[in-house]
C-alpha cells in the first residue's frame, strides 16, 4: 500500500508538488500520469526518502521510508536505467545489493531469470543496450521480493516486444497482490498496464480514476488526457477520493 497525503514540496520557487493526495492498493497497477514537470518523479523521490517533503506524508506500508525496518524486502524501485557499476557485471551488482539488503544469495540467480538477463549475467553492465538495462534495473527492484514497487518510466528504451514482456510481469506483480505504481507521460501505455489511473499536472491531483471509466467518458484517451492537464477537466470532483473532496470543500 501507497498513502500520499498532502504532500507539498518545493525547490525554491517551484512547488514541484502541490497538496497532493493519492492511494495505491495491494493488487492493482496503478499509472501515476503528468505532462513533464508535473511532480512524477519528485513524489517517487519522497515516496523512497531520497528527499524531504515540505508538508504532508508520502508512506509505504504505513511508514516513511526511513522507518521501515527492511526497505529492500518492502519497496523495490527503478528511478534511473543506468543506476549500476559500468564495470560490474549484472550477477555482481545484484549480488552487491543482495548482500547491503540482507536478501538470500540464491535471489540472484531468480531474478536474472526473471527479468531474461540469466545469459549475460557475467556480461559488465556498462555494456548493456538500455533495454537490458531497464532490465537489470527491475531486476534490482525485484530482489527483495517487496510487496511495493515503484517504476519511474520503466518501458523507456525496450523495443515492442520488451514492452509487451514489462506489461505481463507487471500485471502478473499485482495478481500477486502487490501494490504497482507505474509512472509515465504518455497515456497510451499505461492504458494498457494500468487499472487505475493517478493524474497530475503542476503537482496537483487531476484526476484518481479507473481507466475504464476515462475510456467511457472522452471519445479517446490522448483527449482526456488534454482535457484533464488543460485544465478543462470535468473529471475534477467526480473521481477525487474522499480526501480530495474533503479538501476541495473547504474542510
Ligand atoms: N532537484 C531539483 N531542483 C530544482 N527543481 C527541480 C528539481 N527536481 C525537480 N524540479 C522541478 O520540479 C518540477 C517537477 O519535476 P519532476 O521531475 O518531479 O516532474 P516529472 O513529472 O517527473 O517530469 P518528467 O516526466 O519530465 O520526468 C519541475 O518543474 C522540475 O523542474
Amino acid at each position: 500500500m501507497i498513502e500520499v497525503r498532502h504532500l507539498t514540496r518545493r525547490y525554491g520557487a517551484t512547488l514541484a508538488v502541490d497538496r497532493l493526495s493519492f492511494e495505491a492498493r495491494p493488487g492493482v497497477v496503478t499509472g501515476f500520469l503528468g505532462p513533464n514537470g508535473s511532480g512524477k518523479s519528485t513524489t517517487m523521490r519522497v515516496l523512497l526518502g531520497l528527499e524531504r517533503p515540505d508538508g504532508g506524508d508520502a508512506l509505504i506500508a504505513g511508514r516513511r521510508y526511513a522507518d521501515l525496518p527492511w526497505p529492500l524486502r518492502e519497496v523495490g524501485a527503478l528511478l534511473e536505467a543506468r543506476a549500476f557499476h559500468p564495470g560490474r557485471s549484472a550477477r555482481a551488482h545484484l549480488t552487491a545489493f543482495a548482500a547491503a539488503g540482507g536478501v538470500p544469495r540464491r535471489r540472484v540467480d531468480e531474478v536474472l531469470e526473471l527479468v531474461g538477463l540469466a545469459e549475460v549475467a557475467g556480461r559488465r553492465a556498462g555494456g548493456f543496450s538500455l533495454g537490458m538495462a531497464q532490465r537489470l534495473g527491475l531486476a534490482t527492484a525485484l530482489l527483495g521480493d517487496p510487496a511495493v514497487l515503484l517504476l519511474d518510466e520503466p518501458v523507456n528504451g525496450l523495443d515492442p516486444q520488451g514492452i509487451h514482456w514489462i506489461r505481463g510481469l507487471l500485471r502478473g506483480l499485482a495478481a500477486q497482490g502487490r501494490t504497482v505504481l507505474l509512472s509515465s507521460h504518455l497515456i497510451g501505455e499505461l492504458a494498457r498496464t494500468a487499472d487505475r489511473l493517478v493524474v497530475i499536472g503542476g503537482g496537483r491531483l487531476l484526476a484518481d480514476t479507473s481507466v475504464a471509466e476515462l475510456t467511457t467518458r472522452s471519445s479517446s484517451l490522448e483527449d482526456a488526457f488534454f482535457a484533464l492537464t488543460s485544465g478543462a477537466a470535468r473529471f475534477r470532483g467526480a473521481d477525487l477520493p474522499a480526501t480530495g473532496q474533503q479538501e476541495a470543500r473547504g474542510r
